[in-house]
């Protein structure tokens, strides 16, 4: 088992995580640019060091600060492998991974053997005398992996090792490395703000905002009950935090929501408990989130039995597409509301934004019902 707790402030940023991540398996560190994830791996490997913490894998103790262990980072049998692969320019391939090896003074024949064996997983054993000046963007990040799968790490850092590669090379070299990580079984910890990545690598999801882990869990309680506007905007719903008002029935309460602006415009919403949430006592602070697909459009307030209406301004109009290219297309609209100025993305057919006129900078109403906005605690 993989044990952290991490503590420190640079500058202005303050850092204060702990979780546990299962020996052997892949746990992905999502968050948005700034969030803390690359420090979270940088304290990890050694590189720079927390103010209070430890960092424990498998019973081996490797930071503590209250009984003053700090085991160097080249002590450390972690492997990391960095965004922009950084491979050594004058080195050939075989080298390049041969290079942390060569460090531990291990036989030649050892090392040999290593070295190809990782450049095998990678399927680069063909290119072993090659210069990373000769190899394509994908081929590099394969040589970075196998160098740190060279040095048959017991903890592997990845941060964000796609996010410089093309579209197609994206693909296969993402393909690939879930291949690896499971034949391996290597304890993982993988940074990304791809959605789509977390869900393929990770056994385990953390999101992390601001420094702090806001949720924890797998794909299913990241989908189902996202905590942040990070990973709601992931997930594709829209996103509230509020405060239980009052209950109206067992399954039903009336919540206000938190403005970012000062507002004279009513901004409570009706929503239904999500499945198994017991009924929260007034004041309790509460999620909501609605899916796009259920929102009503309206040109004028619309009249009637509506609970939830919204005023607002669309901000931006995108047309999904379809794969048939007909017109029966959909449609993201956004919508910046006058009640909270927070977002509200809409998603309806082309053809009804067609018959609305709708335009960018327009005033519209939008509408959903109560059983359509889902409350969880
Ligand atoms: N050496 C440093 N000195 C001062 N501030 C730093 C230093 N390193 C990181 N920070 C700050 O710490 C915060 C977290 O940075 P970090 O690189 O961990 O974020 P991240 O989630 O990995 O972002 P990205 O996805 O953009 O790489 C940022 O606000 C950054 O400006």
């Amino acid at each position: 088992m993989l044990d952290v707790s991490l503590e420190m402030d640079i500058d202005t940023f303050h850092l204060d995580v702990a979780f546990t991540t299962q020996s052997g398996r892949t746990t992905v560190l999502l968050g948005e640019s700034g969030a803390g994830k690359s420090t979270i791996l940088r304290l990890l490997a050694g590189l720079q060091m927390p103010q209070r913490g430890h960092i424990i894998l498998d019973g081996t103790t490797y930071y503590d600060s209250t009984a003053r262990i700090s085991i160097p980072p080249q002590k450390r049998p972690f492997g990391y492998v960095f965004q922009d692969y950084i491979l050594f320019p004058h080195l050939t391939v075989f080298e390049n991974v041969a290079f942390g090896l060569r460090a531990q003074h291990l036989s030649r024949s050892v090392i040999r053997r290593s070295v190809l064996e990782a450049l095998e997983m990678v399927q680069l054993s063909v290119l072993t005398q090659r210069l990373p000046t000769q190899l394509s963007g994908g081929q590099q990040q394969r040589v970075a992996i196998a160098r740190a799968l060279a040095l048959r790490p017991q903890l592997l850092l990845l941060d964000e090792p796609l996010a410089a590669l093309d579209a197609q090379t994206r693909r296969e070299v993402r393909q690939e490395l879930r291949t690896i990580l499971r034949e391996v079984q290597i304890t993982t910890l993988l940074v990304t703000h791809h959605y789509l990545d977390g869900l393929l690598f990770g056994d385990q999801l953390l999101a992390v905002d601001q420094g702090r882990l806001v949720q924890q869990g797998d794909q299913r309680e990241l989908r189902d009950f996202p905590r942040s506007s990070y990973i709601a905007e992931l997930v594709g719903v829209n996103f509230f935090r509020g405060q239980v008002l009052h209950a109206e029935n067992n399954t039903t309460c009336l919540i206000r929501l938190h403005q970012e602006t000062s507002s004279s415009q009513p901004n409570e919403v009706v929503a239904m408990l999500k499945e198994g949430v017991t009924q929260p006592a007034n004041g309790t602070e509460i999620f909501v989130v609605i899916d796009p697909r259920s929102i009503t459009l309206h040109q004028r307030q619309p009249e009637g039995s509506a609970r939830n209406i919204f005023q607002g301004t669309i901000m931006h109009i995108i047309p999904l597409g379809t794969s048939t290219g007909s017109h029966d297309g959909k449609v993201r609209v956004s919508i910046a509301l006058s009640q909270t100025n927070a977002p509200l993305t809409a998603e309806v057919t082309e053809n009804s934004v067609v018959r609305m006129g709708l335009q960018e900078g327009q005033t519209i109403f939008a509408t959903f019902k109560a059983s359509e906005a889902s409350a969880y605690l």
